[in-house]
C-alpha cells in the first residue's frame, strides 16, 4: 500500500517537501492543526525548515505539541529539516527553549553566523554518497548521545544524524533537485 507522509504546514518551507514526495510517488497531505495528526492514517511526518521559535509557538498555540511529541515517542517516523531539527532537540545551546525535545541532540542555532548565512556545497552523506547540501541560517548538532547515528559532518560539525525513527539534517534536501534523503526517510524509517 502507498505510504502516507504529513508535512507539517504551519510555516516555513512545506511545499517544497510536498514536491519532493509527490516526485517519489508517495502521497502526502498538509498537517495544519491537531485532528490532521489525529483523525489520519500517518506512516510519518516531515518538520519543514522556517523559524523554529515561531513554529514552536504555532504548535503551542494549536494545540499539537504534546500530542505529536507523544506520537514521536511512541514510534512515529519524523524527518526534520533545519528549523525541524531543532524541533526535535533535546537541548538547544544557544537557547533556553526546547520544543518536542524527543532526539538525544544538542544544536546549536544559526550556527554559521551571519557571513556564512547561506551557502551550499556537496557532501557526503553515509550510506548515500556526495548530495548537494543547502544551508539558511542552518543550525548544526553539537552534541549527541551514544545512541544517534551520525550520518553526515561538514568541518567536523554534525549536519545529518538519525536516532531510531528520527531523522534530522541541517540542511534542505528538499531546496535541490536530489531525491535521495527524502527517499533514504520513506524506505527506511517509514516501514
Ligand atoms: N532555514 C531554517 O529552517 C532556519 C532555522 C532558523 N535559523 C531557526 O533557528 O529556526
Amino acid at each position: 500500500m502507498n505510504k502516507k507522509i504529513g508535512v507539517l504546514a504551519i510555516q516555513g518551507a512545506f511545499q517544497e517537501h510536498k514536491d519532493i514526495l509527490r516526485e517519489l510517488n508517495v502521497d502526502c497531505f498538509e498537517i495544519r492543526q491537531k485532528s490532521d495528526l489525529t483523525n489520519k492514517v500517518l506512516d510519518g511526518i516531515i518538520l519543514p525548515g522556517g523559524e523554529s521559535t515561531v513554529i514552536g509557538k504555532l504548535l503551542n498555540e494549536l494545540d499539537m505539541r504534546t500530542q505529536l511529541q507523544q506520537m514521536i515517542i511512541d514510534g512515529l517516523p519524523v524527518f526534520g529539516t533545519c528549523a525541524g531539527l531543532i524541533l526535535l532537540a533535546k537541548g538547544i545551546v544557544n537557547d533556553d527553549n526546547v520544543y518536542l525535545s524527543t532526539m538525544d541532540i544538542k544544536a546549536r542555532r544559526n550556527a554559521y553566523g551571519r557571513q556564512l548565512g547561506s551557502f551550499s556545497t556537496l557532501g557526503d552523506f553515509n550510506g548515500i554518497g556526495l548530495i548537494p547540501m543547502t544551508f539558511i541560517r542552518a543550525p548544526y548538532i553539537e552534541s549527541t548521545s551514544s545512541s544517534v547515528e551520525i550520518l553526515a559532518t561538514l568541518s567536523d560539525h554534525i549536519v545529518a544524524a538519525r536516532q531510531k525513527n528520527m531523522l534530522v539534517t541541517s540542511f534542505h534536501p528538499e531546496l535541490t533537485s536530489n531525491l535521495s534523503v527524502h527517499s533514504f526517510f520513506v524506505n527506511q524509517l517509514c516501514i
